[in-house]
């Protein structure tokens, strides 16, 4: 499904955080927003799910316009909101116990078994590592019936160490999990890594200013550390100096 998205803004009484944002998503890729701190990418996500409401412009996933609520989207946010009181396995299927929904366990046990989680079903969260519990929170939003997933930072609150393996962890599932992904973040590397189109949001108020294709060989931890070309590109494009000699 394609996810269409043109001319959006967005005010706030005192501010215009967002002006004429367009971009679309094509079916299975993964782009990331890579934008600074209050840059606006996280009201981007609020304005896919619904949870703020539209003013101007059109969302689209083929034909059909969204507005407000939809279940074409499955937003995972920083804080991995587990239910302390219940089991790896009752969380990562909180969706379909929500509306009801058979659960099938021998494909849930696989999931579990693909996101490292494999013999930690019975498990309560409090046992959990901050890595492995991002891995629950993430599970359970590639459960819900969406398309489209919506990573706010999901790595954001992990250690350097553990946020490196949870990159070289869903950088060799990706082509597995059979979604579309959206992944927000302030980090350039991680963005390389894991996306394959990068879009940079900026200026105030915030439009995408520049987009960057990534190749199969940028995918590569190894390429990443040894090419500083691309990075440098992006930094400074972030920064906003492209044009400053
Ligand atoms: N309800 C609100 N009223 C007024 N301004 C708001 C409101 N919500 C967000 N903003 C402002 O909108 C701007 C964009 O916020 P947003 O959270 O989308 O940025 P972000 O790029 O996700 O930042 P971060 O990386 O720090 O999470 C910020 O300057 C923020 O202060």
């Amino acid at each position: 499904m394609k996810l269409t998205i043109k001319d959006l803004s967005l005010s706030y009484p005192q501010r215009k955080i967002l002006e004429h944002v367009s971009f679309s998503v094509k079916t299975g890729e993964f782009v990331t927003l890579l934008g600074t701190s209050g840059s606006g990418k996280s009201t981007i996500l609020n304005l896919l799910t619904g949870i703020t409401q539209k003013q101007t412009g059109t969302i689209k996933v083929d034909h059909e316009e969204i507005q407000g609520l939809s279940l074409h989207f499955a937003y995972m946010p920083q804080e991995d909101l587990l239910l302390e009181w219940e089991t790896v396995f009752d969380n990562v299927c909180l969706y379909q116990r929500i509306h009801h929904q058979p659960i099938d366990a021998a494909f849930v046990m696989k999931q579990l078994a693909l996101f490292g989680l494999k013999g930690y079903e019975k498990a309560y969260p409090n046992e959990l590592s901050g890595g492995m519990r991002q891995r629950v929170a993430f599970l359970r939003t590639v459960l819900c019936d969406a398309d489209i997933l919506l990573l706010d930072e999901p790595f954001g609150a992990l250690d350097v160490i553990t946020r490196g393996d949870m990159q070289d962890w869903l950088h060799e599932i990706r082509g597995k999990l059979n979604k579309t992904i959206i992944l927000v973040t302030h980090d350039i590397d991680e963005a390389i890594y894991l996306s394959d189109r990068i879009l940079i949001l900026g200026g105030k108020p915030a439009s995408i200013q520049k987009e960057f294709h990534l190749t199969e060989q940028v995918r590569s931890r190894e390429w990443l550390y040894a090419n500083g070309a691309l990075r440098n590109d992006i930094y400074h494009e972030l920064k906003g100096e492209t044009n400053a000699d």
